[in-house]
């Protein structure tokens, strides 16, 4: 732990930051299964958000264990890193002025509401990716459901690691048998009738 550490106000920061760009920085926080479509819906929803002119950066669960998180596996206590640290670069990306979009299972509620705790009342928006564990399994876009049926994977959210749903999320998309462009586009319907973009 560092002590003797003093934080510098500067006078460029979030508020001229947002101004400049003309919009208001948030994040819209995917969560729900392995395969429920966050990754596919968070990009298609970013597309109809950049087409609106708005400045985004998209959070993706494989992409950031890559890097940021590349040393952390899917134990609990290391899910509960991984999210820390992604919240704390989603505030980061807010205080720059963008609508960030993240993407990762997320699986426990007290780490969501990390992030959520971290924002302001309105930047933290939580929508529940709420397709049906059968649906993700049948899905199966990289086998990996496959694997943790036949326990070459261990720790699988839903099938022997927990997934949380969430208890009060601003949006809650159920499942619906279409296409994933129609799914966006009831997603960008939900936030925009909710007045969240
Ligand atoms: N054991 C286990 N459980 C769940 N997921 C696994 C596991 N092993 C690898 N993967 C792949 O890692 C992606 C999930 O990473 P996340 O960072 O979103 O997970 S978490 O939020 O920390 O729980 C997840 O990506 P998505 O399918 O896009 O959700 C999987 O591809
Ligand atoms: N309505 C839909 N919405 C989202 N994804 C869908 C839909 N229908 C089929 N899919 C497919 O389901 C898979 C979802 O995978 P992905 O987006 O990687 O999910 P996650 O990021 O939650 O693991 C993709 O292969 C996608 O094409």
């Amino acid at each position: 732990m560092a002590t003797n550490i003093v934080w510098h106000k500067h006078e460029i920061n979030k508020t001229t930051r947002a101004e400049s760009l003309g919009q208001k920085p948030r994040v819209l926080w995917l969560t729900g299964l392995s395969g429920s479509g966050k990754s596919t819906l968070a990009n298609l929803l970013e597309k109809k958000l950049h087409e609106q002119g708005k400045h985004t950066y998209l959070l993706d669960g494989d992409n950031v264990r890559h890097g940021l998180c590349g040393d952390l596996g899917f134990s609990d206590k290391d899910r509960v890193e991984n999210i820390r640290r992604i919240s704390e670069v989603a505030k980061l990306f807010v205080d720059s002025g963008l609508v960030v979009l993240t993407a990762f299972i997320s699986p426990f509620q007290t780490d969501r509401d990390f992030c959520r705790n971290l924002l302001a009342e309105d930047e933290f928006i939580e929508v529940f990716v709420d397709t049906p564990l059968e649906v993700c399994e049948q899905r199966d876009p990289k086998g990996l459901y496959k694997k943790a049926r036949s326990g070459e994977i261990k720790h699988f959210t839903g099938i022997d690691s927990a997934y949380e749903a969430p208890s009060s999320p601003e949006v809650h998309l159920p499942y619906q048998e279409e296409s994933a462009e129609d799914t966006a586009e009831r997603l960008f319907n939900l936030l925009t009738e909710k007045g969240l973009l």
